[in-house]
């Protein structure tokens, strides 16, 4: 997967309007994630772990948010000659033009449906595997209970969800301390102090972080038994349920 350098938030600007995910922001999502999510390249690496224990024969596999394909292309690496189909949705005409691409630069048995919409329209059903990989986040609080719930119906026994999330802590202290390491990861990965404030604004009204205690809530909530964070760096996360 190429992308250019991630320079959007490199000039001051007078009002930093929210964060949209464009065509701007698609030409370089590969470069931003990598430089921004502390972990992302070991998690989007052990998804195809998941997918290679918990996809079953002629089950869907769902990518909730896909991007550019990241999640999908390793999961798919895992589970040839099992007849199951995944399902990579993202509302980002930009992002979902370029997943595209990225996929068919390799060849699979597995097909991919890409969708261009809204997760909150698409239905889940016969799922093995659901996959919200920093994707409910960007989602309005009050919609996340049904997604979750829609979520666990279209899940069958034995199923699993993976959901990563960057964190809120109620602790101030804690909260502090990982937001301060993560705003050095950035630093260390080549983000000036303007970039780093500028696009913590364009995030203000868009990214809404929940606390582990309001995920393991909603996840006990909606019905899952069985879930555990499998990684964690600073203040990003990523939980695995399993259906009973
Ligand atoms: N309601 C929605 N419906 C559909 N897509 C949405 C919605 N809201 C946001 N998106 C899409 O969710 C993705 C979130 S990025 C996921 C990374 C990917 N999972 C990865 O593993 O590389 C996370 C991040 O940038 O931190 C974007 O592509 C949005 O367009
Ligand atoms: O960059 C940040 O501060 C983040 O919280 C992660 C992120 C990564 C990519 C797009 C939006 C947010």
């Amino acid at each position: 997967m190429t992308s250019s350098q991630d320079n959007i938030y490199a000039q001051a600007c007078e009002n930093v309007s929210d964060f949209q995910f464009d065509e701007k922001v698609a030409g370089v999502f590969n470069d931003m994630i990598r430089r921004s999510v502390p972990g992302y390249s070991q998690i989007i690496n052990t998804l195809g772990a998941f997918a290679q224990r918990f996809a079953t024969s002629d089950s869907n596999i769902y990518d909730l948010g896909c991007s550019l394909g990241a999640a999908t292309l390793s999961v798919r690496r895992q589970i040839d000659n099992r007849n199951c189909r995944i399902i990579a949705v993202d509302n980002s005409q930009s992002m979902i033009e370029r997943c595209r691409e990225n996929l068919t630069a390799y060849v699979s048995s597995t097909p991919v449906d890409l969708v261009c919409g809204d997760i909150r329209d698409i239905k889940i059903e016969n799922a093995s595997m659901v996959i919200l990989n920093f994707t409910m986040q960007f989602l309005a609080p009050a919609d996340r209970d049904e997604l979750l719930s829609k979520i666990y119906r279209g899940l069958n026994p034995g199923g699993i969800l993976i959901l990563s999330e960057k964190l809120n802590f109620e602790d101030d202290e804690i909260q502090t301390l990982l937001y301060d390491l993560h705003l050095d990861f950035k630093r260390a990965n080549g983000y000036s102090e303007l970039e780093i404030s500028q696009k913590r604004s364009s995030l203000e009204n868009v990214m809404k972080p929940d606390t582990l205690l309001q995920h393991q809530d909603r996840l006990k909530q909606q019905g899952f038994k069985h879930f555990n964070i499998w990684f964690q760096c600073f203040n990003f996360a990523s939980m695995v349920a399993i259906k009973s």
